[in-house]
This record gives structure tokens, sequence and C-alpha cells, in this order.
């Protein structure tokens, strides 16, 4: 989130001494992108670098994120694994809390008005090509299950000085509850990213991905989950776009066809990502203070308004706009 942990350039120095090759400091500022960690654009007289310091995650749990980049880059996924250290480690500590250092990608974050449904199609290829090589590998439990949530609730139900968020928590427990009844348990599962919005997909020039950020949130989980978490970031402007949303399905498929059960799945996994987005804006951006400093804040009432939508247009509905057949 920001810059939550405010680092020294004495700890900068110490902790870039884990790494060959770096050459010296030059210069370190906070990004003011990001809601989780606190991340730091770093610069030495050999390039520039992005630190990340873990503000949600024991160590183990950063260094399983280093080890599941590592095995997507070394398989086909436009992704960076972080950068090893001289203690054969990826994933090491600064003022007393995991952190990693990554090459800097350049490349541009692509602002919704600009999304195009040869951009859309390429995310849903990227995000499949994730799911295929990830299949082997045992992804952790994830960290925003129902259960997760609902505790998140019990502390937004208990916001007194937040009232209005307050009397958001009832609603959305009984949609969640409600929801939890229509998800099927037969869905194929794998290591899923979980978080693959527009702030973590960087473009070049001509159109084409980067590289894909910020596995922090990957686990264990149904694909189609992901792909309906995917749909929901990318194909919304005012309402869900049938283009965007067609091109990004197709362009997954080209790489991974869903089953029918993964059809008829989608609509139950498309609610339960919109409530999981409601919830965790409410208590990753409302209710938190600027203690971060300045910082991107995301409207919960956005994923309020995907999970009215999606229900008032019920799981036939999303099958017509998405599917052909
Ligand atoms: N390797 C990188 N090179 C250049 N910029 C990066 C790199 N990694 C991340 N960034 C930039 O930093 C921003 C925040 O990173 P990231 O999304 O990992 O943070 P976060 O705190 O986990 O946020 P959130 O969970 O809200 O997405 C990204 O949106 C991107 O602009
Ligand atoms: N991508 C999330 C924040 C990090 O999980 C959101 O837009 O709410």
């Amino acid at each position: 989130m920001a810059t939550l942990t405010r680092i020294s350039e004495d700890q900068l120095r110490v902790f870039l001494d884990e790494y060959s090759e770096l050459g010296n400091l030059v210069g370190f500022a906070g990004i003011p992108e990001g809601s989780v960690n606190s991340n730091y654009r770093v610069e030495t007289s050999a390039g520039a670098y992005f630190l990340r310091v873990y503000e949600e995650q024991a160590f183990e749990g950063a260094r399983n994120e280093g080890i599941t980049l590592l095995h997507l880059s070394a398989h086909g996924v436009p992704c960076e694994a972080p950068l090893l250290r001289n203690d054969g480690e990826r994933t090491g500590h600064i003022a007393g809390k995991p952190a990693a250092l990554f090459a800097w990608c350049a490349g541009g974050m692509r602002c919704q008005a600009s999304v195009s449904t040869a951009d859309t199609a390429q995310v849903g290829a990227a995000l499949a090509r994730i799911h295929v090589a990830g299949s082997a590998m045992a992804g952790r439990t994830g960290r925003f299950g129902p259960a997760e949530l609902r505790l998140r609730l019990d502390r937004i139900a208990a916001a007194a000085d937040h009232p209005t968020l307050a009397a958001e928590a009832e609603p959305l427990r009984q949609a969640l509850d409600a929801n939890e009844a229509r998800r099927r348990s037969d869905l194929p599962k794998g290591l899923v990213h979980g978080d693959l919005f527009r702030d973590n997909v960087l473009w070049d020039e001509k159109g084409t991905i980067v590289t894909l950020l910020d596995f922090e949130s990957a686990c264990s989980g149904a694909f189609v989950f992901d792909l309906a978490v995917t749909v929901l970031s990318w194909c919304v402007g005012d309402a869900l776009s049938p283009e965007l949303a067609r091109a990004m399905v197709s362009g997954y498929e080209s790489v991974r066809p869903l089953t029918a059960e993964e059809r008829e799945g989608l609509h139950a996994e498309a609610c339960f990502a919109s409530l999981r987005f409601a919830i965790t804006r409410i208590t990753d951006f409302a209710m938190r203070g600027d203690e971060a400093g300045p910082r991107t804040i995301k409207d919960y009432r956005r994923f309020i308004l995907r999970y009215q939508s999606l229900t008032a247009m019920g799981p036939d509905g999303l099958s017509r706009m998405l599917f052909k057949n």
C-alpha cells in the first residue's frame, strides 16, 4: 500500500549488499500505486529495480510468491521472478519485513477507456497460460475465501466510526451466503492469479503484454473464478462490455477451453468475485486512513454494482453474452 513501511538509505544499502552486481545506490522513492504492500523504485548505477516490502505476508508466503514466479516464467508466462540473492534465496528482509527485488519493467498500464478487444484477448490467453503452466504446482490455500471474507464483514459491521460502511456489512453477508449455496464444488482447480487487474499488466508500445505483475494473491482455486475476476476487472466501463468480455473468453479458450461445468459455474464465480472485491475494498481502502501516504483509492461500490448487474442478468443472460454456443 504505497509506502506504509518507510525504509532508510542505510537499511536499503544493507539489503542491496545481499545481491551481486547491483552497483551503487543512486536513489529510491515510494510508488503510490498498489493497495497492499510498500513498493519502491530503486535506482543503482547498474539500473532500475522494483522493491516490494510485504505488508501482509510472513516470510514463507513471500518466498512462495518468488517460487511461483520462477516456475511460471520458466514455463512461458510473461512474468518476472525476483532476483537471486547471494544466499541462494529470492526473498530477504528489510525493516523487519519480508522483501524481494525485481528488475524494473518498462511498460505502461491500460486505462479502461483504452482497453481493446485485442487487449482482452491477450490478457485472457495469458491468464490461461498461468492456469496451464501452474496446474502442476501445489498452490497454497487462498487468503480471500468465504471464511476470511466473513471475518472482514465482522470488522466492517463493527466499524463504529464508519456508519455508512457498517451498514453495508449485512446485505453483503446475506449475498455471500446465498451465493455460496450456488457455487459448484466440481470445477477444475489449480494455481490462479486471483488479482489480474489492469494495474497488474504492463504493455509495450506495440500493444503486447510485457509482464504480468503481483502474484501475491496466487493460490489454489477454480480456474473459472480467476477468469471471472479478470473479466470483471477489464471488461466493465459503465457496464459489462459484451465485446471485451467475449474477446477475453475466446482468448482464454484459445489456450485452455472451458469445460461445460465451468461455463455453467461462471455466473456464481463472477458473483463471488464481485463480493470478494467489494468486501476487501471496504477494509483495504474505505476503512483505512492516510497513514500510507498518497495512494490510489479503489471504490468498493463499483463491485457492488457489478454484483447487482450480474444478479439481474442471471446465469443464462451471462452465458448468452459470453458464449456463442
Ligand atoms: N517489476 C516492476 N517494474 C515496474 N513497475 C512495477 C513492477 N512491479 C510493480 N510495479 C508497479 O507498482 C505497482 C504496484 O505493484 P503491486 O500491484 O505489486 O502492489 P500491491 O501493493 O501488491 O498492489 P495491489 O495488490 O493493489 O495490486 C504496479 O501497479 C506497477 O505500476
Ligand atoms: N486489485 C484489487 C486490490 C488488490 O487485491 C482491487 O482492485 O480491489
